[in-house]
């Protein structure tokens, strides 16, 4: 290290004299949280473009909310985990407040808020930090990034194949293919049906669905202790376990009949899916209902196909959740797609980019009266769009190499004395070692 004292960071100050009161902070991130220096902030990068780019594909719309919402928002009474994980607290002013835990609900209220300003279908996206407050002892994390697609005003099941469509679309575009990843659809249409028959009330069906999607995280009996706790006979949670079962439309069929909805979407759904390219990513599966009470309709899950992970992705219909806003409701359906599985999924398939940074220049004076002169050269290689690092301090050769080597430029262009009294700057290709000098105008 060069600085005075020897030790600690090279080129810091030489410390402060620490006066008695200054604590030494905890450079670590909140419990729960991550940072993201810059090799880690261009695998984000490469991410999140690649969520943008499918969402201009798909002719989406993007759109942004406050992380920070009114507590009202979330507080449905559904027993969600989401609920009770909120990070929640009484801001300045007395207001109830909550980081987002999902970002359905902002886009719901800006969609309220913006009325018939915003002319349906609207197709609107979104990637945003969701944050739960979930007690350390899992060691799970607090906050994630989601990429949500929504379309909202479609009512048809076109809509879901559609959001699905451009699921296949992203994990195409980084990689993935059929063999690694399938998606499970079903439709809450089915669980309505069952329930309609032993005359269960509407306002349980979001209670029972949350209940349900626990079915392979705690033991069965808890699931039916739970049921019956709600209201749900002994009988309708039988039947309601052998319909969770079911594997495939035709056994689905058997057991519910042609006539209803449920059977008719996923037919719609799969037969739309032949049509799209991706029959050989969905399969049936009667269990799958999602945890978030709001959904109405078909619910699907990307999930990985070793079963190693928890859920990729995962959305559905939520055809009644403008109204419990007290707007009138509007059929909408989408997906939340989290920044952390999917990185867990590339990891595993070797399918991570390398992503090393890349400075086309790095300029340099060869001694400190030419600082001025690298500045004009780094301005006339900007102007013309090239990335410069600018050396800018009096530092020795050795240590300009060095500096190149780290931040991978792909050229050196000296500024020497003798070269800008004839207007040339030197250069050297720093991959093939050729040198040669240059008129400061023909440098690009
Ligand atoms: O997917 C549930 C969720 C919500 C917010 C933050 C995190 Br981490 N996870």
């Amino acid at each position: 290290s060069d600085n005075a004292s020897g030790g600690g960071r090279s080129g810091a100050l030489s410390p402060a004299p620490l006066t008695g009161d200054v604590q030494k902070i905890d450079v670590n991130p909140p419990k729960g949280t991550r940072d993201f220096p810059p090799e880690d902030m261009r695998l984000r990068n490469w991410l999140f473009n690649n969520f943008k780019e499918v969402s201009r594909l798909y002719g989406f719309e993007e759109v942004d909310f406050p992380v920070l919402e009114s507590e009202a928002l979330f507080t449905r009474k559904a027993g969600e985990e989401i609920k009770d994980q909120l990070y929640c607290f009484e801001d300045r002013g007395n207001r109830r407040v909550a980081l987002r835990p999902e970002l359905t609900p902002s886009l719901a209220r800006l969609v309220i808020q913006k009325g018939k300003s915003a002319p349906l279908p609207l197709k609107w996206f979104t990637v945003g930090q969701c944050w739960r407050y979930e007690r350390m002892t899992r060691g799970r994390r607090r906050e994630h990034y989601q990429w949500n697609m929504d379309i909202i005003g479609v009512p048809e099941v076109m809509a879901e194949a559609e959001l699905i469509s451009s699921i296949v679309t992203l994990f195409k575009r980084i990689g993935i293919t059929e063999s690694d990843v399938g998606f499970k659809v079903s439709s809450r249409k089915v669980l309505q049906e069952v329930l309609k028959c032993y005359s269960i009330p509407e306002n349980l069906f979001g209670k029972v669905c949350v209940i349900i999607d626990k079915i392979e995280k705690i033991p069965l009996d808890e699931i039916k202790k739970e049921l019956k706790a709600s209201g749900v006979s002994q009988e309708a949670i039988e039947e309601l376990l052998q319909v969770l079962s079911l594997k495939s439309l035709t056994e689905l069929e058997e057991r519910l009949g042609s006539s209803g909805e449920a059977v008719a979407d996923l037919k719609q759904l799969f037969a739309l899916a032949e049509k799209f390219g991706y029959y050989e990513w969905l399969q049936f599966d009667a269990s799958v209902v999602r945890g978030l009470a709001y959904y109405t309709g078909i619910v699907f899950e990307g999930f990985d196909r070793e079963g190693k992970l928890r859920a990729i992705c995962g959305g559905g219909r939520y055809d009644r959740l403008f109204s419990t806003f007290g707007a009138d409701d509007i059929p909408a359906c989408g997906f939340g797609f989290g920044d952390a599985v999917i990185v867990e999924l590339l990891k595993e398939k070797g399918l991570l980019p390398e992503l090393g940074l890349q400075i086309e220049n790095i300029v340099c004076a060869l001694d400190v009266d030419l600082q001025g002169a690298a500045a004009t050269v780094a301005r006339i290689l900007r102007d013309k769009g090239q990335s410069v690092d600018l050396v800018l301090e009096n530092k020795p050769l050795k240590w300009v190499f060095k500096r190149a080597s780290r931040i991978n430029a792909q050229r050196l262009v000296l500024v020497g004395s003798s070269e800008w009294q004839r207007g040339m700057v030197g250069v050297k290709i720093l991959s093939t070692g050729e040198q040669y000098e240059v008129k400061l105008d023909d440098l690009n």
